[in-house]
């Protein structure tokens, strides 16, 4: 039996998780959840699977939880709450699935507790990919890809020599306005924005696949994961999202990792892995599904893209900023303050305003992050 501690446990990925938990009972045993605010649905999930810790943001929210939880789920709170249950004695693997890169120490905590991490919280590995994966090396922890398209690589790339590899590309559905024109995204409101093709997913997340965003922090993602140069890291545009990512060969053999786009694959395959499991997922039929198309990625059309490879090659401190920018900048397109395409100018405006500096550790991480935010924050 699997002893899971999932960061993350009331979002989109955090309850996929407890899903696939649920339809293997045997397999699996929670020891610790988390959530930021959601005490109502944290207070469900205790009650259903029965943690020993559970982690809310703040005190106030943790005291409110202790009011429901049964007697003996120790409940804390805040960064050194996170860090305690990512740590927990207990657990085996930790499930990264808070959004953003407030996840970064409690994954740390996690890798240096020798807990095998089920990454989803790209974040953590655009800020301190450096870091994650020189401590897990070190720590002989397993870091085992959630995020669909680096789970798509992992598996592609199982059993084959790195150096065979000769590049890998990204797919990107393209996000919810991949049939507008740049001048059709003035004044797109933030229900359209999260109105996402093919994956129901968090907020956050949502709003990166329109900017394109997230494929930009995925490229980041598979640089660190699995040792590539950025030129060795394509993407493309597949309205579909039936092939996931795919591997290109010295030889011009091409490995693909196809599915029906459902995170409750990726998630399992990352707790089961080496082995498979049986999904309750759709079965992919090709047949109905009739044809798969792509188009070219268009730098122009998606200048997050662009920068983030610049942030990507440029190193160092960079890609903190570019990402704590974006951060910023789309929980302020979510909360109404500034507009769609607003996102991009404060990325690129916060960009200009950041020297890059040398290779940051975690507190350096931690104060360029905050300038970063204060910056995108004051334009
Ligand atoms: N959703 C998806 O399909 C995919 C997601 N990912 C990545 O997984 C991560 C999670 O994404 P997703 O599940 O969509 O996001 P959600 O917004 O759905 O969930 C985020 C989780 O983080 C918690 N959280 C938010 N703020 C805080 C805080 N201050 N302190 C502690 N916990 C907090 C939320 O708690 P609460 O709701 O209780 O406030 C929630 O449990 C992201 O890094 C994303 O890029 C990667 C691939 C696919
Ligand atoms: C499901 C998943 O892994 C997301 O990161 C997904 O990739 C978002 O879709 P886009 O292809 O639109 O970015
Ligand atoms: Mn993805």
């Amino acid at each position: 039996m699997k002893k899971l501690t999932i960061l993350g446990s009331t979002g989109s990925i955090g309850t996929q998780t407890l899903n696939v938990v649920e339809a293997n009972p045997d397999a699996y045993e929670i020891v610790g959840l988390s959530a930021g605010g959601n005490v109502e649905l944290l207070i469900e999930q205790v009650r259903r699977f029965r943690p020993r810790v559970v982690c809310l943001a703040s005190k106030p929210l943790a005291d409110e939880a202790k009011l429901h939880v049964p007697f003996g789920t120790k409940v804390v709170y805040g960064e050194e709450g996170l860090i305690e249950i990512a740590s927990e004695a207990e657990a085996d693997t930790v499930v990264t699935a808070i959004m953003g890169s407030r996840g970064l120490n409690a994954t740390l905590a996690a890798i240096d507790a020798g807990k095998d991490i089920g990454l989803a919280n790209k974040e953590t590995l655009v800020t301190a990919g450096h870091i994650v994966m020189k401590r897990a090396s070190r720590k002989g922890v397993a870091i085992l890809p959630i995020d669909s398209e680096h789970s798509a690589i992992f598996q592609c790339m199982n059993g084959e020599k790195r150096s065979a590899v000769k590049r890998i590309t990204l797919t990107a559905s393209g996000g919810s306005f991949r049939d507008r024109t740049r001048a059709q995204l003035e004044g797109v409101t933030v229900d359209e924005a999260l109105n996402h093709p093919n994956w129901a997913m968090g907020a956050k997340i949502t709003i990166d696949s329109a900017t394109m965003a997230n494929k930009g922090l995925e490229v980041i993602e598979a640089h660190w994961l699995f040792d590539l140069d950025y030129d060795q890291i394509d993407v493309l545009i597949h309205p579909e999202s039936i092939i996931h990512s795919y591997v290109e060969y010295v030889d011009n053999s091409v490995i693909a990792q196809l599915g029906m786009p459902d995170m409750r694959v990726p998630i399992q395959y990352a707790l089961t892995y080496p082995e498979r499991q049986p999904t309750q997922t759709e079965a992919l039929d090709l047949r109905r599904i009739g044809k798969l198309q792509f188009r070219e990625m268009d730098f122009a059309r998606y200048p997050c893209l662009r920068l983030a490879y610049e942030c990507g090659r440029a190193g160092l401190s960079a890609p903190t900023v570019f990402n704590a920018a974006n951060e910023t900048a789309v929980a302020r397109f979510l909360a109404g303050a500034i507009s769609f395409l607003d996102i991009e100018r404060v990325i690129e405006q916060v960009l200009e305003r950041h020297t890059v500096a040398a290779v940051p550790d975690v507190a350096a991480i931690g104060e360029v992050d905050a300038w970063a935010r204060i910056e995108a924050a004051s334009i």
